[in-house]
């Protein structure tokens, strides 16, 4: 599963756990992203500091990983790059990409994203806002993409980086351990 977790919340490990069991997958591997071109307009945490959060919220889950490739790799994060090196690494393996199905909406816009589509079957998640949203279905391989719906988190990233700054609590919208890292990094606060 590709993201900023900028910070992980709730909504992206209710829609990791339901990919898991639905595909019966043997790992579902998080993956943070270095540098995410999509969002060069917007001010993005550390990557260590995402990388940790990320590696803080799965950790209580045997079928959980964190994934360093994209963060260890110079320059802005494209998928192409993410699924070869999973290839390099799991050369047996049958990988699904995890996405939420606003992302899979914007994938024409991707790099390379013919390619992409060869390197992996592709899972878009359900999620609150997304349920009207029109995918380019004629322009999609739709025998690449599994549109899967997922019990449905009100939950963003963005909503929960703008409650710390207004002093809000996040406890609940993400695991207990991320309230706290963000707290003692002192993230979000100045926004
Ligand atoms: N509540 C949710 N339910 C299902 N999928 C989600 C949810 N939140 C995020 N996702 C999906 O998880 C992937 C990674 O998400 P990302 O890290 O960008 O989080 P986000 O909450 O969308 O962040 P932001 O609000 O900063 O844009 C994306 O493909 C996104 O669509
Ligand atoms: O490959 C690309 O060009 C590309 C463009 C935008 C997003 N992605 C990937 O989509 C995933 C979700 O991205 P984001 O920015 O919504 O967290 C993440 O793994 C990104 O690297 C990939």
């Amino acid at each position: 599963m590709g993201g900023t977790f900028d910070p992980i919340h709730h909504g992206h490990l209710v829609a990791a756990s339901e990919v898991q069991s639905y595909f019966d997958l043997d790992e579902v591997i998080f993956v943070p992203t270095g540098q995410p071109w999509q969002k060069s307009d917007r001010l993005v945490s550390p990557p260590e500091d995402r990388y940790l959060m990320t590696v803080i919220a799965t950790a209580s889950n045997p079928r959980f990983s964190v994934s360093r490739v994209d963060i260890d790799r110079p320059g802005p994060t494209y998928t192409i790059d993410t699924l070869r090196d999973l290839s390099r690494l799991y050369p047996d393996a049958e990988l699904f990409f995890i996405t939420g199905a606003d992302a899979l909406a914007q994938i024409l816009t991707w790099r390379d994203v013919d390619e992409t589509f060869k390197l992996a079957q592709f899972v878009g998640c359900t999620r609150p806002g997304t349920e009207g949203l029109e995918l380019p279905l004629d322009q999609l391989p739709m025998d690449r993409i599994t549109l899967l719906e997922v019990p449905a988190l009100a939950i963003s990233s963005t909503e929960c980086r703008a409650r710390v700054a207004k002093g809000n609590p996040i406890w609940y919208l993400v695991p207990d351990g991320i309230v706290q890292y963000i707290a003692k990094r002192e993230l979000y606060t100045n926004r």
